[in-house]
């Protein structure tokens, strides 16, 4: 580029920058001064407020000045809050202030506006002069969108038309303009080259500078009830999906705050691999959970849900097993919509008979059977849900509670009770008897004035009429104390017995056909029955079991909703089932999804297809309002690496590589374990010796993974890393990892430990492959001892090379 244009730009950039750091300054004092005013109001809080509670007029005062100082306070905060994000956003643009620029053309307008895009806008001080438009403006989507020539844009008056005629890019690094691209592409090719090439990192980067027209409309999509995104392995998923957190939050910033958007993630290691990109585009970061944490906290802790990864593990490891085959056609069959189907008659006919309660005991006697209450229960109203009846016979329990609670104070064991009372206990009831009568008894508070004021002994305490009370007090205060807790789990319907609800229905096919109405009973019924009976006799669910569990529990107990929430986004979305969205649907009424996945990746038996026209994500919330999205252009990897990985998948032609060249993948076949690993230990050393940093031995299981840690720690030198479920952060370095636990993360090079048939070899563990080599942006390299995995066996020779390396 011409030096005129370096030099024209570059005295722009040191314009801006000067105005930056002059606003910078003066605001400092401010922020100071504001954040300083607000800590001393809260520090002189209490001095500016005169307590005084004496008569109503005294107190009311005393309430309005306390409500005007913290409205006073709260305004300095708010003020403070907002001046310091202005001026956080000023010190982050300092450095960088703005990575692209369009010269536009209104259609209409004689002169072309120059509009420089940054993390942040920066207004000159007239307050019409835009320095720097935030890059999620509407004017900036003119920079994603389009190449120079006709070009438009949409604002919330309408849309704009008109011509680009110059599009530029800039990497700015400490106030100097390093590289400098006239774009002729939509975002020019040069500067994703650059970033692309980059080194892996622990955590994932913002992709602001370089976002591509497809994943801006992934972004931007403000129109559907749900956004499908169905994109290839390192197409940009995730990526998209946070910026476009960044995006919700700067256009509905009067609306939506952070803790208002949650992302489920597929473990714990990931969320803080993706920490730091909301932060370092300056928003707070969202709510983030794994769907595993949501069942933990709804089961409590009476039942105890297997992880999906302890599922995975089994349906890879134990083939072979008894009681294999029924455990996956249990899976396939509890986590179909077919399931869902069978659970909501099951509620149907559970309105008509075979409610399961508990009896409610008490000190060994059941005070009320479990026959009673399902007697009662059958007789409310019909035509009431479940949910309701469920209700009415609490309220029912709870009456009952109260007039069995009266019968008891004449039980011998009370008496008993209330003499061997000691001191401190007698005098805790005494205590409380005269509070509960104070606050009902205006006599009482007067005598307890009196008392106060005269500092003297209360009169009643030798009324022989009041120690009568007193111990009928004592009685009763001594019953209500025991029955406390049975009122207590009463109100947390301790009364229906869930587990034996949801159990039989796994008694036999008969009986599953008369409770659900189900024509098609899966292969195995018997084994798997026997195998979910056994699990809940030891207060255990099975991966699969745990939300039809709850959902079942939900039907008796009513649907536990979140109103807050506006905005549920799930990553790796084709690992939940069909029964999970139905869920996350009742469970966030309000909130609309953004569903991210590749079904390319669909490594769980849950499975669920994104983007097939009979998905039942589309039918969650209908078509119309549907909106699906679909990522063909791979970023991750370099072009050799994605050629090798999508023709490990059938109909993986259409996955489009980007153009970043780097070595074919190398396949390196071994004689013995021992020559493997020690193989592998060399290549580890010299791929660190070339620079990579980020180094991934990944294996299909995690018992493999701990054999190849022990085996690789034993011969090498080397610092490894074994990661396992319970890891939970990312850390860079060389990692021996199951390949279900790097789902979503990139390393610099990726190691297939075993890339042998017995390891990849049935239909279902192709896209474990497809998932392992997928990880990796620099080099891939493949394993054996043996033959090679018919996946790879089948490659074309032109995709790889073979050892030696
Ligand atoms: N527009 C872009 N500009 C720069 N880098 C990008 C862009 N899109 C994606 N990338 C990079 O490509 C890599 C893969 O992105 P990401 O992890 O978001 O993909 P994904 O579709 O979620 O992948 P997977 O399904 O394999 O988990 C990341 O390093 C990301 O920074």
């Amino acid at each position: 580029m011409e030096a005129k244009y370096w030099r024209q730009e570059q005295e722009r950039l040191e314009r801006v920058r000067n105005k930056l750091q002059a606003r910078i300054a003066e605001l400092e004092p401010e922020v100071i001064g504001l954040r300083d005013q607000a800590a001393d109001i809260r520090k002189r809080f209490w001095e500016e407020v005169t307590i005084n509670t004496s008569t109503q007029e005294d107190f009311e005062e005393t309430f309005y000045s306390v409500q005007q100082q913290s409205a006073m306070l709260a305004e300095r905060e708010r003020g403070h809050n907002r001046l310091v994000h202005q001026w956080n956003g000023m010190k982050r643009l300092l450095p960088s202030p703005y990575f692209g620029r369009v010269d536009f053309q209104e259609d209409g307008l004689n002169a072309s506006e120059q509009i420089y895009i940054g993390v942040s806008s920066f207004v000159d001080k007239d307050g019409l002069n835009f320095l720097i438009y935030d890059w999620r403006s509407p004017v900036a989507s003119l920079y994603y969108d389009y190449p120079p020539g006709r070009a438009s844009y949409v604002t919330p008056a309408g849309r704009i038309d008109g011509t680009m005629t110059l599009k530029r890019q800039f990497q700015i690094q400490n106030g100097h303009i390093r590289t400098m691209f006239d774009a002729s592409e939509t975002i020019g090719d040069e500067l994703l080259q650059q970033v692309l090439g980059k080194d892996a990192d622990s955590q994932m980067k913002s992709i602001v500078a370089t976002i591509q027209k497809e994943q801006n409309a992934i972004i931007r999509n403000d129109k559907s009830r749900m956004l499908i995104v169905q994109g290839a392995a390192g197409s940009g998923k995730t990526s998209a999906a946070l910026q476009r957190v960044a995006y919700l939050l700067y256009k509905h910033r009067q609306t939506i705050r952070a803790d208002q958007i949650v992302l489920f993630s597929p473990n714990p290691m990931f969320g803080s691999y993706i920490s730091t990109v909301l932060p370092e585009l300056g928003e707070e970061n969202m709510q983030q959970t794994t769907f595993q944490e949501y069942l933990d906290n709804s089961l409590g802790s009476s039942l105890r849900s297997e992880d999906p990864f302890d599922q995975i593990e089994y349906t890879l490891t134990a083939q072979g097993e008894p009681g294999y085959e029924a455990r996956l056609q249990g899976i396939a069959y509890k986590t179909s919509e077919a399931f869902t189907k069978a659970l909501q008659n099951y509620g149907k006919w559970l309105g008509r008979k075979g409610m399961r309660f508990e009896d409610i005991r008490f000190r060994d006697r059941v005070l009320i059977t479990a026959e009673r209450m399902s007697a009662k229960f059958y007789n409310f109203d019909s035509s009431l849900p479940l949910f309701n009846r469920v209700v009415l016979l609490q309220e029912w329990l709870l009456n009952e509670l109260a007039s069995l609670e009266r019968e008891e104070r004449e039980a011998f064991w009370v008496q008993e009770e209330s003499n061997y009372l000691d001191n401190e206990q007698y005098a805790e009831v005494f205590d409380m008897l005269h509070k509960e009568r104070e606050l009902f008894d205006l006599s009482e508070q007067y005598a307890a004035a009196r008392a106060r004021m005269n500092n003297k002994r209360r009169g009643d305490e030798g009324d022989v009429d009041f120690a009568q009370r007193e111990e009928e007090l004592i009685l009763r205060s001594i019953v209500k104390k025991s029955f406390k807790p049975l009122r207590k789990s009463v109100r947390k319907f301790s009364f229906v017995d869930v587990k034996g609800i949801y159990g039989q229905l796994f008694v036999d096919e008969v009986a599953y056909r008369e409770k659900t109405n189900e024509v098609v009973i899966p292969p195995h019924w018997p084994e798997i029955c026997r195998q979910t009976k056994d699990m809940l006799s030891r207060n255990e669910l099975f991966h699969e079991d745990a939300t039809p569990y709850l959902f079942v529990k939900e039907l008796v107990e009513g649907v536990r909703t979140n109103t807050e929430i506006r905005h549920v986004f799930v990553d790796e979305g084709q690992d939940y089932s069909a029964f999970q969205y139905e869920y996350f649907k009742k469970l966030f009424p309000r909130a609309r999804m953004t569903v991210l996945g590749d079904f390319g990746q669909a490594i769980f038996m849950q499975a669920t297809n994104l983007e097939a026209s009979d998905s039942p994500l589309i039918r969650l919330f209908g078509e119309a309002d549907t909106s699906l999205v679909r990522l063909v252009r791979s970023y991750r990897s370099t072009r050799e690496i994605v050629e090798f990985t999508k023709s490990l998948l059938p109909g993986g032609d259409e996955i489009v590589p980007f153009e970043r060249r780097g070595r074919k993948p190398h396949l390196i076949r071994l004689n013995g374990v021992e020559k493997r690993d020690a193989q592998i230990l060399e290549h580890i050393a010299s791929l660190r010796a070339e620079g990579f940093v980020s180094i991934a031995v990944i294996t299909k299981t995690a018992a493999e993974s701990r054999e190849a840690h022990e085996s690789l720690r034993i011969q090498g030198r080397e610092a490894l890393q074994l990661i396992t479920k319970e890891t939970l952060a990312f850390e860079k370095g060389v990692m021996v990892i199951p390949v279900y636990l790097a789902k979503g993360i990139e390393f610099d090079a990726v190691l297939i430990y075993n890339a042998s048939p017995a390891a990849y070899g049935r239909d279902n563990e192709r896209k474990l492959l497809y998932t392992a080599c997928t990880r990796a942006m620099h080099r891939l390299h493949l394993y054996t001892t043996g033959d090679w995995s018919p996946f790879v066996h089948t490659l074309p020779a032109n995709l790889y090379e073979k050892a030696p390396y």
